[in-house]
Order: structure tokens, then C-alpha cells, then sequence
């Protein structure tokens, strides 16, 4: 595991932008796995900013993102597909018929899950898979004490979740209390993991993943048995960190 702490939300959004753009310049037709939530934000105004000035090229990139509410249409503001158009998609030359969510409106969720998984095999697999990570240390909406294995399935969201994400709804009581995520198994499998963090409310999730126990209860802890994962926080989300952790390469970004 690599961790790089930098000093700023937006750095820490440029250092994982510099790797998504590296992933897509040396293979253009990547397959990318995205997040959404208000951590990733600057690591897409940041490659943005670098499709647009210096054209880097997405025609040819795929990408799956991790989840959608369940009951959510995609042209709902609320919606992770509303989300991605407006943050990343609608600005980059994207191929449409390249972008993949998992449909919150399937009739059967356990059918939707593996149709989900299958193209995803069909494209050949996550090369590069964005993470945030929820207060509770969740990754996708895999919440606590969901079991390592699962692919793309239906999921019941904790109240802790509810209340985090109720900041983008009127209240509480409108956040939906299901989703489709993809699973651990899923994000596992992709060659190559970075994971984001910023914030104080998140350095106890961030030191649960980098350096607690590998566990169910810690969703984000089984990172530590990935072959390629790149940590990148803020400083404010590393606060928990020790300063020399076994087995983990700190880079410090001022
Ligand atoms: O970045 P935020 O808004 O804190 O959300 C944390 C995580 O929870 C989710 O919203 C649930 O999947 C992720 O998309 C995100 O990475």
C-alpha cells in the first residue's frame, strides 16, 4: 500500500487526478471504476481542466461506477447518474454508450447484479478502480459486517449513512434506504485501487482501513490485502495515521 497525505482538499484531488490521467494516457481504451459523494469532486474538476487544455482523450476510456440509490431514476438530481453527467461526463468526450451505473430502477436486483457484473467482464475488468470511503469505513455502499464476497448486489444502507449523505436531500427522511453497489468482491478485483479521503470526520476510517484489523466490521480494511492500492488524504483525514506504518510508503505533498 502506497499513502500520500497532502495538504490541501484540492491537492489531494490532483494527486488522484495525475493517476487517472496516467491510467488513461498509457491505455487509452482503460476501464475505469468511479465514485461519487463530495470527495472525488476535485479529482474531476481536475481532469477536466487537463481534458481541456491539453485534450487528454477519453473516447475510447469505459467506465462503471460503483453504485446508484435503488428507486432513483437516472434523471433524478438526486441520482449518482445526475451526479456523474454533471461533475465529469458532460464535460469530457466521453462515449456514452461507454458509461455504466447500476440501474436503481430494476425490478430484480439480484438480476440487475449480475447483469451489472457481466459487463463488467465483458469490458475485461476494472483497470483502475476511484474509492471514497463512508465515516463508518464503508466503500461502494458495502456497509459494516457485509461479508468480503459479494459482487454487485442490493444493500440496506446503516442510519450513520442516512444521516452522512442527508446533506445533499431536504431531510433524513428522503434519503432512500436502499442502493446497488458493487460488492467487495468486485472492487478487489480491479488491478489497480485508489482510495480517497479528506476531512476530520473521516481520519477514523481512514486509520481503520490503512492500519486496523482486516475485517467485515471495517469494509474498507480489506484494502490492505489488494496488490496495488495508492491511499491519497488530506491531512485533516490522516490525523489518526501513526507516522511510520509496516508495510505502508508515506509520501508527504506540501
Ligand atoms: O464522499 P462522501 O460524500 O463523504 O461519501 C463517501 C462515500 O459514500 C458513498 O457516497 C457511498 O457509495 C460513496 O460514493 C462515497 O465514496
Amino acid at each position: 500500500m502506497r499513502l500520500i497525505v497532502t495538504d490541501s482538499y484540492e491537492k489531494m484531488g490532483m494527486e488522484a487526478a495525475n493517476i487517472v490521467a496516467g491510467q488513461v494516457y498509457l491505455k487509452p481504451n482503460s476501464v475505469l471504476g468511479l465514485a461519487t459523494g463530495s470527495t472525488p469532486v476535485s479529482m474531476y474538476q481536475r481532469l477536466v481542466a487537463v481534458h481541456q487544455s491539453v485534450g487528454l482523450d477519453f473516447s475510447e476510456v469505459t467506465t462503471f461506477n460503483l453504485d446508484e440509490y435503488i428507486g432513483m431514476s437516472p434523471d433524478n438530481p438526486q441520482s449518482y447518474h445526475y451526479f456523474m453527467q454533471e461533475n465529469f461526463f458532460r464535460h469530457i468526450n466521453i462515449r456514452p454508450e461507454n458509461v455504466f451505473l447500476p440501474n436503481g430502477m430494476a425490478e430484480d436486483m439480484v438480476a440487475e447484479g449480475e447483469r451489472y457484473e457481466q459487463l463488467i467482464e465483458s469490458r475485461g475488468g476494472i483497470d483502475l478502480q476511484v474509492l471514497g470511503i463512508g465515516q463508518n469505513a464503508h466503500i461502494g455502499f458495502n456497509e459494516p459486517d457485509l461479508k468480503f464476497a459479494a459482487t454487485t448486489h442490493k444493500v440496506e444502507l446503516d442510519e450513520e449513512t442516512i444521516q452522512a449523505n442527508s446533506r445533499f436531500f431536504k431531510s433524513a427522511a428522503e434519503v432512500p434506504r436502499y442502493a446497488i453497489s458493487m460488492g467487495i468482491k468486485t472492487i478487489m478485483m480491479a488491478e489497480h485501487v485508489i482510495l480517497l479521503a479528506n476531512g476530520r470526520n473521516k481520519a477514523e476510517a481512514v486509520r481503520k482501513a490503512v492500519c486496523g484489523d482486516v475485517t467485515p466490521e471495517a469494509p474498507a480494511s480489506i484494502l490492505q490485502l489488494h496488490r496495488d492500492v495508492v491511499v491519497i488524504v488530506e491531512r485533516e483525514a490522516a490525523a489518526l495515521l501513526p507516522p511510520i506504518i509496516r508495510g505502508v510508503n508515506i509520501t508527504y505533498k506540501e
